[in-house]
């Protein structure tokens, strides 16, 4: 049921903040075993989360309609179309994620307010003029996190934007200019090139991808150049000036004149405001909530999971969290994310760029002894996949234990990089080793093939 804030107090078994990936399907699942669970969610334009609405899937839906369109298509109506269909997609996922738990009489869905603790396992939510006082037995707090803000003059300009307004900036700009080099950064720069914008990267690191291997960074930037994209590095911005039609971005190199600026220089566990020391729960660094491997905070009977309990932020790392806590509140509490093995991640980027496990340089850190085998895509003879669908940029790259054969880890930049990168993981979780990736059967034409050839030895 959904509750409107003319009750003054409630006491339930289980309090879940935000209504993100972990909290939702851990209100699910508990008010499904019984327990009474009380969900407060802060904006019902945000029902199902930072992922449905505003981050993962509004932004590849985005990214597919850029990469669709076709030559001759006016850029800004392309765009407004293309953000049409990302409305209608989101509006239907939020309405689903709302309908999912509506039937489940256990739990009670405030919805409108924002939640703040006064004591412990007590938290006041207030919506307008109402207030709703809440004990409750457990608490998990879920509310994700929030865009850095950049902080030099200029930042709150009208042409400026993060991750979530730039979905709906219009009209298409011209020219972006897009402060960041992570993933936020690269995913929008590659879509926005390909909707037709003129795209600058400026990270104030000596490269994009920063954890990356060199080589595995030079590909990136080679696909991005190709589409057009400048990428300057070693520069940051010092001030954003607007003079009414444009907005110029000072560095501390050349300016960039923009239409638009998106800002993507991380994002910050949202805490500021919950009032966790009345709750006696210890805020770390950059306001994470401090959790153990179980994920339990610092005062008792407190979870924090997802993106607010300091990451990774991966919207399958918080789902993976609340089956953490799961385990702990109807289990035998065996799980842990300290048993997390090859967590893959995948930019995407056209073609995107698939992670798991030790780049080749966190393997030499670590002492490890290696062999790399790695091709770029276009001369990987076995897999015409990439050139059935015209895309050939990228590098497919694994760091492979050079006593036992195990992965180590892989880096996939190539077209389907982020159903390969999973199977991969599974290789790496499993034990299974190159010379069974290399003698694989696998379908044909598919990117699966690409491990019969990169993982053969080289040839004398
Ligand atoms: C642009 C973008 C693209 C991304 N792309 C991907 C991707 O492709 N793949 C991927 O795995 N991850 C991606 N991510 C990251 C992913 O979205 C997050 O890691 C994930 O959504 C985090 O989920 P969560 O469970 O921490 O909580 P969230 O889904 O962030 O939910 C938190 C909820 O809490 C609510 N809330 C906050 N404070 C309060 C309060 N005081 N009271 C009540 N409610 C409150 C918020 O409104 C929100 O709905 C992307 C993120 C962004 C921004
Ligand atoms: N596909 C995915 O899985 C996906 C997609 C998007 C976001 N995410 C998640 O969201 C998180 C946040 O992404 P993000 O890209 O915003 O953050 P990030 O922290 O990964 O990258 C921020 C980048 O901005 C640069 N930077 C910081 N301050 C700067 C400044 N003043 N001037 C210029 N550059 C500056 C940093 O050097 C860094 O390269 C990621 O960690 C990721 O987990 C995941």
């Amino acid at each position: 049921m959904t509750e409107s804030l003319h009750t003054e107090s409630l006491h339930t078994e289980v309090l879940v903040i935000g209504w993100g990936k972990a909290g939702k399907t851990l209100a699910g699942a508990l008010g499904r075993a019984g327990r009474s669970v009380t969900l407060v969610e802060q904006s019902a334009d945000m029902i199902g989360g930072t992922c449905i609405n505003i981050g993962c899937v509004p932004t590849k839906t985005l990214v597919h309609s850029a990469e669709v369109r076709r030559e001759g298509d006016d850029p800004s109506a392309y765009f407004r179309s293309a953000v049409e269909r990302r409305d209608t997609l989101i509006g239907k996922l939020n309405a689903a994620n709302k309908a999912m738990l509506e039937p489940v009489k256990q739990v009670r869905l405030v919805v409108g307010s924002v939640a703040e603790f006064t004591g412990p396992r007590a938290v006041r939510v207030t919506g307008g003029e109402d207030e709703l006082e809440i004990t409750a037995d457990t608490v998990i707090i879920n509310t994700g996190a929030l865009p850095r803000p950049l902080d030099v003059p200029g930042a709150d300009g009208p042409r400026v934007h993060d991750s979530t307004s730039i979905q709906h900036v219009d009209p298409l700009p011209a020219r972006l200019a897009i402060v960041g080099g992570g993933p936020i950064a690269l995913e929008f720069a590659s879509m926005f090139a390909q909707f037709g914008s003129e795209v600058t990267i400026l990270e104030r690191g000596e490269r994009i991808l920063r954890g990356e291997d060199e080589d595995v960074g030079d590909s990136v930037r080679a696909a991005l150049e190709d589409q057009g994209v400048r990428i300057t590095t070693g520069v940051e911005a010092t001030a954003l000036e607007d003079d009414g039609t444009q907005v110029t971005v000072q560095t501390t190199g050349e300016p960039v004149v923009a239409d638009a600026v998106l800002v993507a220089v991380g994002r910050v566990p949202a805490t500021e405001g919950l009032g966790l020391a009345a709750a006696g729960v210890e805020v770390g660094d950059g306001g994470k909530v401090v959790v153990d491997d179980l994920l339990r905070a610092s005062a008792a009977d407190v979870w924090a999971v997802g993106d607010v309990n300091g990451g990774p932020q991966q919207t399958y790392v918080s789902y993976d969290d609340h089956r953490i806590v799961l385990s702990q509140l109807t289990g035998d509490g065996s799980r842990s994310r300290a048993d997390r093995v090859a967590v893959p991640t995948t930019i995407f980027l056209t073609p995107p760029l698939g992670r798991v496990g030790l780049s080749e340089s966190e393997a030499a850190e670590a002492g490890r002894t290696v062999d790399v085998y790695a091709k770029p895509v276009a001369k990987i003879a076995v897999m015409p996949r990439p050139k059935t669908l015209g895309e050939t940029h990228g590098l497919i790259k694994f760091v492979v234990d050079a006593e036992t054969d195990e992965i180590l880890g892989a880096a996939l930049h190539t077209v389907d990089a982020q159903e390969l990168i999973n199977l991969v993981a599974l290789a790496m979780r499993t034990g299974t080793t190159r010379q069974q990736l290399l003698d694989g059967i696998w379908t044909h034409p598919s990117s699966t093939e690409a491990l019969n050839e990169v993982l053969a030895p080289p040839r004398d």
